[in-house]
């Protein structure tokens, strides 16, 4: 389906949205391609995940249009491409690591014996293989974000949105995390992420930069820094209005 490197694989146009007469996303129109890690940041409440939600269609726009590999969403269909990590975890406490792998695999079509190699993968991915029997309501937050992690992949999307994944992860974590992110992109994945943290921003191929639900900027981090003569990407952030003094 995809075959071009620089394919345009989320396009968003102009969308608004609008909780009751408050506007929580103005006009937001951005490109992501193919196998690049694009990061939304922005402070707490500024849309992250209003506009995340909108991308998969688990929120309505008020208006604009959302394409995803160039189909208008929502669409159902969709989701089988793609992986979505929210920012509260969406477990079944009571069950098993492994009870709650088996239900998600099972969502997304992914069964037999490529199963259980795939639900192997993925916790040995996320560093909680010895945790696969233990039930999810005696994990930490941190663990619970990683075993949400690995259900995200379990199906191998070819697109993924993670909205705040690294938080409560520890630092070493956070680093195979990422390393493991950049093998995804290395293989065609692409990847949307949210974050409010400056040095994860930075990881990112490109960046949006979004405060009141506008979208202030859109490049590299290295472009955002040298187009506002700064010398941080937080430098940055500010210049663009995205931090009030
Ligand atoms: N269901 C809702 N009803 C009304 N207002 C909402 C709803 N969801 C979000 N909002 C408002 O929309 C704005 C954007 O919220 P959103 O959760 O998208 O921000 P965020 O950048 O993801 O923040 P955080 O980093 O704290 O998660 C906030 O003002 C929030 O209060």
């Amino acid at each position: 389906m995809i075959n071009n490197d620089d394919q345009c694989v989320i396009s968003v146009q102009h969308v608004n949205k609008e909780y009751g007469n408050k506007q929580v996303l103005h006009d937001i129109s951005l490109n992501v391609f193919k196998a690049e890690i694009f990061g939304i940041l922005g402070p707490s409440g500024s849309g992250k995940t209003t506009l995340v939600k909108i991308l998969i269609g688990m929120e309505q726009r008020s208006s604009g249009d959302v394409y995803i590999l160039g189909t208008l969403m929502p669409k159902l269909n969709m989701l089988q491409q793609i992986g979505y990590m929210a920012q509260s975890d969406a477990l079944y406490t009571e069950l098993t690591a492994l009870e709650n792998l088996e239900f998600f695999a099972s969502l997304y079509g992914v069964r037999g014996q490529h199963r259980s190699q795939r639900i192997q993968e993925v916790m040995e991915l996320v560093n909680l293989k010895e945790h696969l029997y233990k039930q999810v309501g005696q994990y930490s937050g941190g663990m619970k974000r990683r075993l949400s992690l690995a259900i995200s992949l379990l199906h191998e999307p070819a697109l993924l949105i993670l909205d705040e994944p690294t938080v409560g992860i520890d630092p070493i974590l956070r680093q195979s995390i990422w390393r493991e992110l950049r093998s995804l992109t290395a293989k065609g994945t692409t990847i949307v992420l949210t974050t409010h943290v400056m040095d994860e921003a930075e990881k990112c191929d490109r960046l949006g930069m979004i405060r009141d639900g506008e979208l202030l900027a859109v490049d590299s981090p290295q472009a955002l820094i040298d187009a506002t003569q700064s010398s941080t990407l937080e430098e940055a952030f500010i210049h663009y209005g995205g931090i009030r003094s």
